[in-house]
């Protein structure tokens, strides 16, 4: 684990949410599948459809192993059971063990569904409720994944500045952590990459014209996903909640 890597690794997020977010953008705000409760089948439930879809496919999942990995976080982690099917996996653990719980899912689950989902999705309803709330579980996994890796991104700043970090965990300085942890630099290359990775991946790729600005109805480009609506995503809650979970896993760093 070094700086390095660890970037690598948040770039490489960087397309997996990106591709999330243009399939999820693909159906239409489907109000239906949020509605709490859900009343379907006869039966008045006690959450969304949306919600009981990912603790349904939560639960496969951990069955399968998945969150033996660290990176991996559930959302409804009371209703995961570590019974698995899969043969033991031998992930490395790279994370000081009173530290590495910490994550922000309850915070992505809120703002994902009341102020992204919003942005991302065109007002109506298909009836394609079941392919919806799929996409809305690969966006939040993806989201998820990214946004806790503040775990690793803590880890390495910490060991790579130990004497400075010790002191100011002591002192629970807050502000001056997250001072230290800030790179403005990389922050404002990762924005303006992500908006031009939806430039990238959003446009409309046909065998004619050089599909440069996406599909130009009269010049004016389109693309799959508002390329400003991912830059303002990055801006105004990937990155901040990235850095509160590195914050929170210092906090802890030296429990
Ligand atoms: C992830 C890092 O730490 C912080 C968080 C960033 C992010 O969420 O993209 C970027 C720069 C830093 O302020 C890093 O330094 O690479």
């Amino acid at each position: 684990l070094s700086l390095d890597t660890v970037r690598d690794f948040l770039t490489r997020e960087e397309d997996t949410i990106v591709f999330s977010l243009i399939e999820r953008a693909k159906y239409p705000l489907n109000p239906p599948a949020y509605y709490v409760p859900a009343h379907f089948a006869g039966l008045r439930h006690d959450a969304s459809f949306a919600e009981l879809f990912v603790r349904e496919s939560e639960a496969v999942q951990a069955k399968a192993g998945r969150y033996q990995s660290q990176q991996e976080i559930p959302f409804f982690p009371s209703r995961v059971r570590p019974l698995t099917l899969a043969p033991p996996y031998n992930f490395t653990r790279e994370l000081y063990p009173a530290a590495a719980p910490v994550n922000v899912n309850d915070e992505i689950w809120r703002i994902y569904f009341t102020l992204l989902l919003p942005l991302l999705a065109k007002n109506g309803d298909d009836g394609s409720y079941a392919a919806t709330v799929a996409s809305d579980l690969v966006c939040l996994q993806a989201l998820s994944r990214r946004i806790n890796y503040g775990r690793y991104v803590a880890e390495v700043k910490f060991t790579g500045d130990q004497q400075n970090y010790t002191t100011l965990i002591r002192n629970k300085d807050k502000d001056a952590l997250m001072k230290l942890l800030t790179s403005e630099a990389q922050e404002d290359a990762v924005k303006r990459r992500v908006q031009k990775k939806a430039t990238v991946f959003g446009r409309n790729v046909t065998l004619d014209g050089p599909g440069e600005t996406g599909d130009s109805n009269n010049g004016r480009a389109s693309f799959k996903v508002e390329p400003a609506v991912v830059y303002k995503l990055y801006d105004q809650w990937v990155i901040p909640l990235t850095k509160k979970v590195e914050l929170k896993y210092l906090l802890r760093r030296l429990d």
